[in-house]
């Protein structure tokens, strides 16, 4: 943790893909237990600065810490370990195993993480309840609908207890009441076990979830008072 609190900071990120600039100096932080909205047009950076919050994208300049750790000078196996054990990851479509049952998916990271089948279940089994999902448990992914599909996903990020979770546009396909429902879920779950949550979105609706809004522009972040 830094001395103002903070569980991630990054400072001064660059990153550019050829001749493209995606990131151009954007600073970010995130406490423990805060929901925190990413806003801002196509293309400006958000889902290039959550990649790089996450350990997914490795910035060009720039440093990222997360509780004391600079990311950036971790070997890759250590950046996918702290991936697994501190971190979980809500995507817009795809992002369920087809083979595995929704159960199954949901106790995935559980079993990654070393548990054993009968005791990664039944905690899958509870955040599937959770999420009001129970009933799909044995169901495939390509058998539910994409509400179904999305509240799995949210069950499968926050089942082994992360610290913070990333969601790049998580209700992006989903109709509003859905929408809206998964947000509800996702953010009082995550507000009840204080794992912090890093929301890229461009849709106010879902940014009124959050405890603070920050906005990305031409690659850069900044909170959003600052900006109006
Ligand atoms: N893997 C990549 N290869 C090449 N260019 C990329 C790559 N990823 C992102 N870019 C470019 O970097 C810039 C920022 O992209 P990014 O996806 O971070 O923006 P975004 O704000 O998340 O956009 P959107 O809201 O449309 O998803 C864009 O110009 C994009 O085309």
């Amino acid at each position: 943790m830094t001395p103002d609190g903070s569980l991630l900071v990054a400072q001064d990120l660059h990153k550019t893909y050829g001749s493209t600039p995606a990131l151009d100096g954007a600073s970010f932080s995130v406490h423990p237990g805060e929901v925190v909205a990413v806003m801002g047009p196509s293309g400006s950076g958000k889902s290039t600065l959550l990649h790089c919050l996450a350990g997914i994208v490795t910035p060009d300049a720039g440093t990222i810490t997360y509780a004391g750790r600079e990311i950036s000078s971790m070997s890759d196996a250590q950046r996918s370990a702290l991936r697994r054990s501190d971190f979980g990851f809500v995507f817009q479509f795809g992002q369920l195993v087809p083979e595995l049952t929704c159960l199954e998916n949901t106790a995935l990271p559980l079993r990654l993480n070393g548990v054993r089948r009968k005791a990664a279940e039944r905690t899958a089994r509870e955040w599937l309840e959770r999420l009001e999902v129970d009933d799909i448990a044995a169901q495939r992914p390509g058998e539910v609908s994409g509400g179904q599909g999305q509240r799995v996903a949210v069950a499968r990020a926050l089942v082994a207890s992360p610290k913070v979770v990333f969601a790049d546009e998580p209700t992006g396909a989903l109709d509003s009441l859905n929408g809206e429902r998964v947000m509800e879920l996702l953010t009082e779950s995550a507000r009840s076990a204080n794992t912090a949550v890093v929301l890229v979105t461009h849709e106010a609706r879902v940014a009124a979830y959050s405890d603070r809004d920050i906005v990305v522009r031409d690659g850069r972040a900044r909170d959003l008072e600052y900006v109006v």
